[in-house]
C-alpha cells in the first residue's frame, strides 16, 4: 500500500521505516527540512537502535526506495492513508495542546480537497478521548470540504513503542489496537497492519477512536503509576535497611504483578509518561473527577531526585565541590534528555552551588540548552577526576561499567539513582532504594 506520515519524529519515522520494511511504499512529510535530507540521505533523524539500517535500506541512493521524505503535503495525494504522528505536548496547567495536531490536521484537509477518491486518515499521537472525533476530525472536514464517513475515514491506532527499542517494539508488538468509527477507515487500518500482524503474530484489539484513545493513557498511567509504587515501597525498604530489589524481585515472581517496570530508582522521564499522566490528570479534572492515584504517582515521582540529592547532602557539603552527573538522557538508548531527571538533579546541585561535570554517551549536546554553563566531560574518568561526588542518573552500559574510574575523586562518594554501580570497599556508596 502508498502510505504517507506526517511528523518525522521517534514515531513517524520509526514507523515510516518499518512499514516500509514490511513491504508498503512509504513518504515522511515533516516540516524540518534538515529533517527531510537526512532521511532522504539514508539516515534517520534521531538515535534509535536499527533504525540506521532500515532507513539506509529503504531510502537514499541504494536503496529499495520504499521510503522518502518530503516537506510538501501534496505527497499525501499519491497515497490511500496518512498517519498523524505529530507532537501533543502540555500546556502549562498540564492539559494536552492539541495546536500542532490542528495544524496539521489543516494542512492535510486542504490537500485532501484535491483527492477526487476515499482517503483514511490515522491518527497516531497520543490523544486525550474524543479529540480525533471532535477536534481534528471536524478541521480536516472544514479544510477539505469533505465529510468523514463518507469521502475520507479517521481511524485511531496508538502507538506503544518504547524509546531505545522503538523499532524491536513496533514490529514485535504486544497489541495492536485500531480504532475506527467507520468500516472503510478500519478496513484500511486492517489492510495497513496485516503484514505486520502476520509476521508478529500480534493480538489486535479493534474498537472504536475514543476507546483507543483512552487505552493509551490507560497503558501509559498504569506504567507510570508501577514505577511510582515500587519507588514508594523502594524508599520505605530504604527505611528499614530493606534492599528493595531483592523485595522487587520476589514479588515479581507473582504472574499478577509480573516483573517488568519494577525497577525502583529516580523515577521516570522522557517525553510521555510526565506529559501524558499529566494530561490525563488535567481531562478527568475537566471531568469534575480528581484522579487521585494518578496524582499520588507524579508526586512520588517528584519526590525522588531531590531525595537522591539529600543521601548526597549527608555526606558532603557540595558547595563550590566539583560533582559529576552520569547520565543525561532520561534512559539508557536514546539521545532523548526531555523532563529527564538529569534536570530536577542539575537544577538541585546548582541550587546547592556545585560545580556540575556532567558526562553521557550521546546526551551531552541535547541538554545543553537547558544548561549551558555546566562543564560537559567527554568520559566518564574525565567527569569523575577530582570530584567530590558522583550522581548517577542513567544506567548505561558505558556508566554501569565503571569501577577504578570512582578512585581518581577527591572524594568517593557515589549516590545511585538506578543501581547501576556495585558497593564495594573504598566507595562511600548510597542507592536511593536499596
Ligand atoms: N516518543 C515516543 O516514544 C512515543 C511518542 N508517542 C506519541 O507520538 C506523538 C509524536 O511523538 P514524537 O514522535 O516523540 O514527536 P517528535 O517531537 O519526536 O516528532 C514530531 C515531528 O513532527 C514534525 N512536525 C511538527 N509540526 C509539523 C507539521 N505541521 N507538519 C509536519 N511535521 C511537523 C517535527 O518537525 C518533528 O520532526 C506524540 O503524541 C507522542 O505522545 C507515542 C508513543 C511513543
Ligand atoms: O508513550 C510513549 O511515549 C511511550 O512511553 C513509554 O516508553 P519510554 O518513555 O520510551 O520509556 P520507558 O522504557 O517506558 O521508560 C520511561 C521512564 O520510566 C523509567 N523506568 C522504567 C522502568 C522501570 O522499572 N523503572 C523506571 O524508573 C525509565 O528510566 C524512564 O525514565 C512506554 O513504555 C511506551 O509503551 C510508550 O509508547
Amino acid at each position: 500500500m502508498r502510505l504517507s506520515v506526517i511528523g518525522s519524529g521517534y514515531v513517524g519515522t520509526t514507523i515510516a521505516a518499518c512499514f516500509a520494511d514490511l513491504g508498503h511504499d512509504v513518504v515522511n512529510i515533516d516540516v524540518d527540512e534538515e529533517t527531510v535530507a537526512t532521511i532522504n540521505d539514508g539516515d534517520p533523524p534521531i538515535h534509535e537502535d536499527s533504525l540506521d539500517e532500515l532507513v539506509a535500506t529503504h531510502a537514499g541512493s541504494e536503496s529499495t526506495g520504499r521510503l522518502r521524505a518530503t516537506t510538501e503535503y501534496d505527497a499525501v495525494l499519491d497515497t490511500a492513508v496518512t498517519f498523524l504522528c505529530l507532537p501533543t505536548p502540555q500546556n502549562e496547567d498540564g492539559s494536552i495542546d492539541l495546536s500542532i495536531m490542528e495544524a496539521g490536521a489543516e494542512q492535510l484537509g486542504d490537500t485532501l480537497a484535491q483527492k477526487p477518491d476515499w482517503h483514511s486518515v490515522v491518527v497516531k499521537s497520543t490523544v486525550i478521548p474524543g479529540s480525533t472525533a471532535d477536534v481534528i476530525t471536524p478541521v480536516i472536514e472544514t479544510a477539505s470540504g469533505k465529510t468523514a464517513g463518507e469521502e475520507f475515514g479517521v481511524g485511531m491506532n496508538p502507538e506503544f513503542l518504547r524509546e531505545g527499542s522503538a523499532v524491536h517494539d513496533f514490529l514485535d508488538p504486544d497489541k495492536v489496537v485500531l480504532g475506527a468509527d467507520d468500516d472503510r477507515a478500519r478496513d484500511d487500518m486492517r489492510a495497513v497492519f496485516d503484514p505486520l500482524i502476520e509476521q508478529a503474530d500480534a493480538p489486535v484489539v479493534e474498537t472504536d477512536t475514543r476507546t483507543a484513545e483512552m487505552i493509551k493513557y490507560a497503558n501509559n498511567g498504569f506504567l507510570a503509576a508501577k514505577v511510582s509504587l515500587i519507588n514508594d515501597i523502594g524508599n520505605i525498604c530504604k527505611e528499614f535497611g530493606i534492599d528493595a530489589y531483592d523485595v522487587a524481585e520476589a514479588i515479581g515472581l507473582d504472574h499478577r504483578i509480573s516483573d517488568q517496570f519494577l525497577r525502583s530508582g529516580l523515577g521516570w522521564g522522557g517525553s510521555c509518561f510526565p506529559k501524558d499522566t499529566a494530561a490525563i490528570r488535567a481531562a478527568a479534572r475537566e471531568q469534575d473527577y480528581e484522579p487521585v492515584m494518578l496524582d499520588a504517582a507524579t508526586e512520588v515521582n517528584d519526590r525522588q531526585p531531590e531525595r537522591l540529592l539529600s543521601l548526597m547532602d549527608r555526606h558532603v557539603d557540595v558547595t563550590d565541590e566539583r560533582v559529576t552527573v552520569l547520565g543525561l538522557a532520561f534512559k539508557p538508548g536514546t539521545d532523548d534528555v526531555r523532563n529527564s531527571r538529569a534536570i530536577p538533579v542539575i537544577d538541585g546541585l546548582q541550587n546547592r552551588n556545585a560545580n556540575v561535570v556532567a558526562y553521557d554517551p550521546v546526551a551531552a549536546d541535547e541538554i545543553q540548552a537547558h544548561f549551558p554553563g555546566i562543564t560537559y566531560a567527554d568520559t566518564p574518568s574525565d567527569a569523575l577526576d577530582d570530584a567530590a561526588a558522583a550522581l548517577v542518573v542513567t544506567d548505561w552500559p558505558e556508566i554501569t561499567e565503571l569501577d577504578d574510574e570512582f578512585d581518581a575523586m577527591a572524594t568517593p562518594v557515589v549516590i545511585d539513582g538506578r543501581r547501576a554501580i556495585d558497593r564495594r570497599d573504598g566507595l562511600v556508596y548510597e542507592g536511593l532504594t536499596w
